[in-house]
């Protein structure tokens, strides 16, 4: 299913068949990614007293109850309601699904017991492109990214500085295959969520915060996919809360 697409006095075509998914699924196992020092997800059907919700319990359907964390067990989309007192909501801050984007890979540098992605290595690898999202893959492209218990392993970060570069370069969507664009423990910092969405006070918002800016943490993207630029799906399920488990969808430009 060819799609030709006009935006931004371009027009480009892309395979509507070919979607190439960098979610990461979430289910009950041992496999399922973890951050932020919790247990995995549990899947588990609804019980009254003897009745329990499943086929195989002898019920006419299986009815699930499901309990999970956006934050710390997969593919999540949040908005500057992550970090701020007052509430802001995904659910209203994400109202359009489609955008430009540029996927690079990037190999974060050690600084000290550190590793952090510079305003240097974002600033070549975006080059002139003026994407609306920029899909970041760290390398090594470790398979273990998939099922990682990245709790109290100090993973590798966005400098406050290549935060801002991506805020200025005016991209208001930012996706990266770690736990969070800021460092594990980093005593509520969160610098570079704060410059990403030019949050200067949590506790009164600016102004001119950005609103409508999202990152999304805990994606992957698979070795066989080239550097380079793509039409991004970004959806969320309809979640009023400051993060959504997220599906982001890439097409490659034709
Ligand atoms: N680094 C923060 C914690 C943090 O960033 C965080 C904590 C729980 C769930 C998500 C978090 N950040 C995600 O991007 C801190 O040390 O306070």
């Amino acid at each position: 299913m060819i799609a030709t697409i006009t935006h931004q006095n371009k027009t480009f075509q892309v395979n509507l068949s070919k979607p190439i998914d960098i979610s990461l699924p979430l289910s009950n196992t041992e496999k399922n990614p973890i951050a932020w020092y919790i247990e995995k997800p549990q899947i588990e059907p609804v019980r009254f007293g003897s009745w329990v919700g499943s086929v195989k319990g002898g019920a006419t359907t299986n009815f699930n109850n499901i309990f999970f964390n956006p934050h710390g067990h997969g593919t999540h989309t949040e908005c500057l309601g992550h970090i701020t007192k007052e509430f802001f909501s995904i659910n209203q801050a994400l109202k359009t699904f489609f955008f430009t984007a540029q996927l690079i890979s990037v190999q974060p540098e050690q600084h000290g017991d550190d590793f952090v992605i510079t305003k240097n290595q974002i600033e070549k690898a975006v080059g002139n492109s003026n994407p609306e999202a920029i899909v970041i893959r760290t390398l090594p492209n470790l398979e273990e990214k998939k099922s990682k218990n990245y709790s109290h392993t100090n993973p590798p970060y966005l400098h406050e500085e290549a935060a801002t570069f991506i805020r200025e370069k005016g991209i208001q969507h930012l996706l990266i295959d770690l736990p969070s664009v800021d460092k594990e423990k980093d005593e509520g910092k969160l610098l570079a969520h704060k410059a990403f969405w030019n949050v200067k006070d949590v506790n009164n918002l600016n102004t001119d915060a950005r609103k409508n800016a999202t990152i999304t943490e805990l994606i992957f993207v698979d070795d066989e996919v080239k550097d380079g630029s793509y039409l991004l799906n970004l959806q969320i399920a309809s979640f009023e809360n400051d993060a959504s488990p997220s599906k982001p969808i890439l097409f490659q430009i034709l």
